[in-house]
């Protein structure tokens, strides 16, 4: 594969991004930057009002203002077909609704998404929806990686995964946000990509509890540590690289979700940690926390490939059925002494 520099490179043309939450605006705000024609398509016609007087998105990206080549709207089919890329970034569970709502204007245009997720009830990947949908031919890419939103949109420097099905694909999508002080890069491995994206938010929801319970450094060092575990050992079994999962889309968002407090799974994992409630947590974030579907999914494809994950059981069990943190500790402590594995 070339780089994004290479001068045989197919430029992306218009990008729609279509979800104006935090991470859309800042990829809108990116694509911009980098001189890409980008369209950003939001649900609400208030908010493309709001977006377009103000050049501001002021509920998810307040004060930051969108580069003057960024067009705003509400209407979605006038959005993809204007369009050369469409770029979903919306939450996991509405992925399929909204690609089945484009799929009569889409055409042959490029697909990608910038979700981190799996498909509720299901434990599939976003990619093996999307090919359920659109059929397996159609080129598919995902951007992945560590990057908070308010630290692109703030134009800080950052280095994301495009991973997919196409290289010439993954090309186009990683030049469209390849530059200034954001680096594309780029992979053949879609299934380590997207495991990597979606097992960190479950981790991080676990560090995020321990550390709520003061539980200290080296109890977060143990999860972060002991889950790159379970996250190799999953992608051991279902065929992702594990050059992946040890790069930005693994290792590289792990660490980033799991110790800063930007990243919403681990505040869900600190206000659970002090005592709050789920939906108390979830309600005061205020925006997508993709940790509390992505733990169900998680831990529905460790029992079907019989993987041992006890971390991400216990996340699990801590959102989904009433579990209290103190007895997964005790739970997770008490399990017999082995060998150091991975
Ligand atoms: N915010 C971040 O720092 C990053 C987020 N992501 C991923 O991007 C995805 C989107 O997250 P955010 O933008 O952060 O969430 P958000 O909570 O900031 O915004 C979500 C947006 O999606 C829209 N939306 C919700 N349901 C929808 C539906 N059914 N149809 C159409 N639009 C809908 C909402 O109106 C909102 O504009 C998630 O999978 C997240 O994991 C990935 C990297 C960074
Ligand atoms: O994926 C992210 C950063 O890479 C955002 O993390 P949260 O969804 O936990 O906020």
């Amino acid at each position: 594969m070339g780089t994004p520099s290479d001068s045989t490179m197919r430029p992306a043309g218009r990008v729609a991004v279509l979800g104006a939450g935090s991470w859309g605006s800042a990829l809108a705000m990116q694509l911009a930057r980098n001189a890409t024609d980008c369209v950003l398509w939001a649900r609400s016609r208030e908010q493309v009002d709001a977006m377009r007087s103000s050049a501001t998105n002021e509920r998810f990206l307040p004060g930051i203002r969108f580069p003057s080549g960024v067009e705003f709207t509400d209407d979605l089919g006038a959005a993809v077909t204007a369009s050369d890329q469409v770029l979903l970034a919306i939450p996991s569970d509405a992925f399929d609704a909204l690609l089945a709502q484009i799929r009569p204007f889409l055409e042959n245009r490029g697909l990608s998404w910038a979700c981190k997720g799996l498909q509720p009830g299901t434990g599939r990947f976003l990619h093996q929806a999307a090919q359920d949908l659109l059929g397996e031919s159609r080129p598919l890419a995902v951007v992945t990686g560590p990057s908070f939103a308010v630290e692109v949109a703030r134009g800080q420097p950052t280095a994301v995964t495009v991973a997919g099905t196409d290289p010439e694909h993954v090309q186009v999508v990683a030049g469209a946000l390849h530059g200034g002080y954001f680096r594309a890069y780029m992979s053949d491995d879609i299934v380590g990509a997207e495991l990597g994206g979606a097992v960190k938010n479950v981790l991080a929801v676990a560090t995020g509890i321990s550390d709520g319970m003061g539980l200290g450094d080296n109890a977060r060092a143990a999860l972060v540590t002991r889950g790159m575990a379970e996250m190799m050992r999953l992608g051991r079994a279902i065929g992702a690289r594990e050059q992946t999962l040890i790069g930005l889309a693994g290792m590289g968002d792990l660490v980033l979700t799991c110790t800063g407090d930007l990243s919403r799974n681990r505040r869900l994992g600190l206000a659970l940690g002090k005592g709050q409630s789920v939906a108390e947590a979830v309600a005061a974030i205020g925006q997508v926390v993709e940790g509390v579907n992505t733990s169900s999914e998680v831990w529905r494809m460790a029992c079907q490939y019989g993987i041992d994950m006890p971390i991400s059981e216990q996340v699990h069990d801590i959102l989904h059925s009433g579990r209290n943190p103190e007895e997964s500790l005790r739970e997770l402590f008490a399990r017999e002494q082995k060998q150091e594995t991975i």
